[in-house]
This record gives C-alpha cells, sequence and structure tokens, in this order.
C-alpha cells in the first residue's frame, strides 16, 4: 500500500483521479488539495463521489507527504511545484506540459513562456517508455491530443512504412478542463465543429518529438472542438512508402500491440462511445485508397487513456503494481 497526494484535485484531471482509484487495492489518497475549496469536502465538489471522507486542504508540496504525488495543475504552475517534490523525494506523475520534451526550447518556443526548472523526467507513455518509467522518480503524463495521435501512428513509423502524417482530431470539451471560456461557453460549441490552432497547437511538437525517436517524421495536426464532454477521436492520414492492403496493416498493428493491456486493434471503425470512461485506446480503419493513402483512426477518453488513467497506470509501472490496477474495466457504450 502507498500514500499518494494530488495536487490540483479540484478540477476534472484531479477528480477522475479519485475516482479512479477508489478502486485501487494498492493507494490510500492522504491529499487532495485545493485553494478555492480548501476545508470543503470533496463529494461537494466532486458529486459522483460520495463514498469518500476527504476534504480539500490549501497545502503546498513543502507539506505533503506521500509516496507520489499526482500535479494535476496548469503548464506553468506545475513546474513550480514538482521540484519540490522531488527534492523531498516524493515521485511524481505531472500532468502538465511542463516536463514533457527533450529540450527546454522546444518548451519555450511552444508554450511561449521561460522554464524556470527543466528536470529530468521519463514520457509517459508505456508502450514506449515502459522501462525508463518504472525507474523514474519524474515522469511526464503525455497531453491527451498526443496519446491518440501517436497510438495511432507509432507502428507504421517503427515499420518504416510511412513518415509523414496529416493529423486531424476531434475533442471532447473537458479537454479545456474546469474553468469555463468563450471557446467552450455552450452557445458557442454546442451544435457546431470548431476547429483551433490550425496549424499552432503546442501538441504538434509532442507528438513529433515521440514518433521521431527512430527516423524523423512530417507531420500536420489540427485540433477540433466537438459537443461531446469526453472524448478524442484521431484520424491520421499518411501515404505508405510501400504497396499495402488494408488487411496487412491491421496485422501489422495487431503484432505491433500484442501484450499491450490498453490498446485494442478493433474491426471497423472505432467509436468514442466505446471507450467513455475506460483506459482503453481502440484503434481501427486501415483503409486505404487507390494512391496509397491509409487512414488510421484511434479514439480515447481524454480524461483517463488521455489523462488520469495514464497517469494511474504509469503509477502501477513505478511501484511494480499489476499494470491494470484500478483501470480493467471496459467502456460505457452506448
Ligand atoms: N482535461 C484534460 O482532458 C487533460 C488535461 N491535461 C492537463 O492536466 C492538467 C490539469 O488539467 P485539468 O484537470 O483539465 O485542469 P482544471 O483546470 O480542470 O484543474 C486544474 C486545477 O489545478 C488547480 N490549480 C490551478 N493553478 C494552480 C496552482 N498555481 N497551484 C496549485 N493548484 C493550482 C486548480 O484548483 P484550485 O484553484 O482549486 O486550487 C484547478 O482546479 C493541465 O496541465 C492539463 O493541461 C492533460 C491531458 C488531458
Ligand atoms: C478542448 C481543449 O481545449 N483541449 C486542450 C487540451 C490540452 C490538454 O489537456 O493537454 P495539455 O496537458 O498538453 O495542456 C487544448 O487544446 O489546449
Amino acid at each position: 500500500m502507498i500514500s499518494v497526494g494530488i495536487i490540483g484535485a479540484s478540477g476534472y484531471t484531479g477528480g477522475e483521479l479519485l475516482r479512479l482509484l477508489e478502486n485501487h487495492r494498492e493507494v490510500e489518497v492522504v491529499s487532495a488539495t485545493s485553494r478555492q475549496y480548501s476545508g470543503v469536502p470533496v463529494s461537494r465538489v466532486h458529486p459522483h463521489l460520495q463514498d469518500t471522507d476527504l476534504k480539500f486542504e490549501d497545502v503546498g508540496a513543502g507539506e505533503i507527504d506521500a509516496d507520489l504525488v499526482f500535479t494535476a495543475t496548469p503548464h506553468g504552475a506545475s513546474m513550480k511545484i514538482v521540484p519540490q517534490l522531488i527534492e523531498r523525494g516524493i515521485r511524481v506523475v505531472d500532468l502538465s506540459g511542463d516536463y514533457r520534451f527533450d529540450d527546454t526550447e522546444t518548451y519555450e518556443e511552444w508554450y511561449g513562456i521561460e522554464h524556470e526548472s527543466p528536470l529530468d523526467a521519463v514520457y509517459g507513455l508505456p508502450e514506449i517508455h515502459r522501462e525508463e518509467i518504472a525507474s523514474a522518480d519524474l515522469v511526464a503524463n503525455p497531453g491527451c491530443f498526443p496519446t491518440g495521435a501517436i497510438l495511432a501512428c507509432l507502428p507504421l513509423v517503427y515499420e518504416k512504412i510511412a513518415d509523414t502524417f496529416i493529423i486531424d482530431s476531434k475533442t471532447g470539451v473537458s479537454g479545456a478542463g474546469v474553468k469555463p471560456t468563450a471557446l467552450t461557453h455552450y452557445p458557442h460549441c454546442s451544435d457546431n465543429v470548431i476547429p483551433y490552432n490550425v496549424t499552432g497547437h503546442r501538441h504538434t511538437p509532442e507528438i513529433r518529438q515521440e514518433l521521431s525517436r527512430l527516423n524523423p517524421v512530417r507531420l500536420s495536426f489540427t485540433p477540433h472542438l466537438v459537443p461531446v464532454t469526453r472524448g478524442i477521436l484521431t484520424t491520421a492520414h499518411t501515404f505508405l512508402l510501400e504497396d499495402l492492403k488494408q488487411g496487412e496493416i491491421a496485422d501489422i498493428f495487431r503484432g505491433f500491440y500484442d501484450g499491450e493491456p490498453f490498446v485494442r486493434v478493433v474491426e471497423g471503425i472505432p467509436g468514442l462511445s466505446a471507450v467513455r470512461g475506460s483506459n482503453f485506446c481502440h484503434i481501427g480503419c486501415f483503409d486505404v485508397d487507390d494512391n496509397q493513402r491509409a487512414v488510421i483512426v484511434s479514439a480515447i477518453d481524454n480524461l483517463v487513456k488521455g489523462a488520469s488513467g495514464q497517469a494511474i497506470q504509469n503509477m502501477n509501472i513505478m511501484f511494480g503494481f499489476r499494470e491494470v490496477e484500478g483501470l480493467d474495466f471496459p467502456g460505457m457504450y452506448p
């Protein structure tokens, strides 16, 4: 049994960590922080969590005693919190973008802020970095779009069958966090599909970094906001470097992800509702046209495999628990 703290527990990914950890047999949540709800019962802010006695507390990184802390805080905030935890010997899974990049320059260029505390971290996509995650003190949990996009393209890159991708993703509104904005205001985003940051989204270099670990990859990434609460559906297009049929591509994906506990190669086209609430990534389609354009589709829940579920998967790997502990249940279709 380990003790766990959650900094930023009043937000959406913090709430999802609390929900998922209720069924984790190796973890006790000892601290859930919030500055605005200090002293308020967790169940008041997260109404689905009625069986916890936890109250939010406004404590900083210097006061939390735990074996591991999840920092479910915005980018820019995590870099002020994580170093103190690491100095105190507490292992950390950070859900923000602050520690995802190999080099500080790329972070500063795409996030537009100075990084005041770079640290060594392991990029927390278990399908690529499982061994390094196991011994890491700081795991940088991947972004939600990068999780779906990287998993949709990775087998083709590793098998040297493709090196250029056009990636088009549709995201649910919970990806924007608990605070409403003009983009996420109901009259604006309901009955609507809204492309945003069409060539400049900060997840572009993150996807490129991880897909280019073996061979350099060129890509374009465009997110769209759609009126659903949870989920990211990614459609990745590529012109294959080899003449392959749909069934052959599907076999490559099945072989590549064989044994992966949370990736499923599915018949037909994946849908958001099949993964909702779960840590699964469904991948499918694999259609190829006369020009050797292949289309791969992936579906994840942005708050689970795209954030808190993957963070728990990483914690399980770090502490030698069963990788699926607390996460081995299917989605909520329909
Ligand atoms: N939503 C998603 O689908 C995904 C989110 N992420 C990333 O995970 C992180 C959390 O996201 P999400 O839960 O959506 O965000 P939210 O905005 O919903 O929640 C973040 C919480 O962090 C707390 N917080 C904000 N600033 C600070 C600070 N300076 N110090 C301490 N606590 C702070 C706030 O609580 P309070 O004000 O009460 O203290 C807030 O409720 C972000 O970095 C986000 O980019 C990653 C993948 C997917
Ligand atoms: C709908 C919506 O706004 N989505 C967010 C997803 C960001 C996210 O959650 O990822 P990071 O941890 O990298 O910030 C966005 O596009 O910025």
